[in-house]
């Protein structure tokens, strides 16, 4: 498969402690991930990915459905699931840490205090018989228990764009609205302050309406925090406005990769063109992204054959 790197990728390559330049707070280099399917067999959910993240810098990972980026946002969050049949390759660095063959202890701290994750749907990860201000405060960064943690709840929740907080932790889950819930995921990510974010289809349940304002809130939590965000969506629409560079994945490969807005004005690799089109002209009709048709997929399939030989 192959890669398109531009511009805006090469502060991505470069940078090892000692040669004067950052290191990357998010390092992940040829990563592969095999998730078991069945009792003997198993998925390359990701075949060779490689990304970087800088300290508040917001990447966006888009692509179709399938094509990787939930595994991707999952496996640099240490949130792939536990079973010993789950196996991964490749690196994943934290500030030149390296995660992958980490014991257990190392990435609970890195979840505790380094990176936090946002889901597309709230219901399947808040506690429905927590109240809504003990699930945010058992989030809260063990820095700051010292302080008064009732204040730092509030806090959390004003920053995630609720209101009438006070009232507001005292309910439980099924009590609030969808895009309540979604502001509820955010306070919680964010009461740990971490140095990254990882927000996955994060208002994809939402309305249109709704939607636009929790990205809003999130846009204005991260600036007010300096978190780094990694953004999934197969919406380049949603993260077109809110990130600086930008990864497009294809069957669990990243295609394409640059400046938001030099991938989006001038895309380069196939796959990345049809993606544009499509939402350009469903944009049009006033409908929903698309899923790649079979067609085109084999003529690219022909281009890279060729391309190789
Ligand atoms: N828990 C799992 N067990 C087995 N296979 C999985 C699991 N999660 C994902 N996969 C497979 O891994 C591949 C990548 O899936 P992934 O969810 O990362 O795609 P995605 O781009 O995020 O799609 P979507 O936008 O639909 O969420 C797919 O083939 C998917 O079927």
């Amino acid at each position: 498969m192959s890669t398109t790197t531009r511009t805006g990728e090469v502060r991505s390559e470069a940078p090892t402690a000692g040669n004067g330049e950052e290191t990357p707070l998010l390092q992940v280099s040829n990563l592969q991930v095999y998730l078991p399917t069945g009792s003997r067999s198993e998925v390359e959910a990701t075949r060779s990915v490689s990304l970087s993240v800088h300290r508040g810098e917001r990447v966006g990972i888009v692509g179709e459905s399938g094509s990787g980026k939930t595994v991707t946002g999952r496996a640099a969050a240490g949130l792939l699931p536990t079973s010993p049949r789950v196996r991964v390759k490749g690196s994943i660095k934290f500030a030149g840490r390296e995660m992958v063959g980490a014991p257990p202890k190392a990435w609970d701290e890195v979840r505790a205090k380094t990176v936090g994750m946002i889901f597309q749907d709230p219901l399947t990860y808040l506690n429905p018989v927590m109240k809504i201000g003990t699930q945010v405060r058992e989030s809260i960064s063990p820095d700051r228990r010292g302080h008064d943690r009732g204040d730092e709840v509030l806090r959390c929740l004003s920053l995630a764009g609720l209101e009438d907080v006070g009232e507001l932790a005292e309910r439980f889950p099924h009590e609030l609205s969808g895009g309540m819930r979604q502001r509820v995921l955010i306070a919680i990510a964010v009461a740990k302050k971490p140095d990254l974010l990882v927000a996955d289809e994060p208002t994809t349940a939402l309305d249109a309406t709704v939607q636009q304002r929790v990205l809003q809130t999130l846009d204005e939590t991260v600036t007010e925090l300096g978190t780094s965000l990694i953004l999934i969506s197969h919406d380049i629409a949603v993260v077109s406005g809110m990130t600086d560079r930008i990864y497009v994945m294809y069957d669990g490969c990243v295609v394409e990769s640059g400046a938001t807005r030099d991938v989006l004005e001038n895309p380069e690799h196939p796959y990345t063109q049809a993606l544009l089109r499509s939402v350009r002209s469903l944009t049009e009709e006033g409908m929903e992204l698309y899923s790649i048709p079979d067609s085109l997929r084999a003529s690219w399939a022909r281009e890279e054959q060729a391309h190789a030989s």
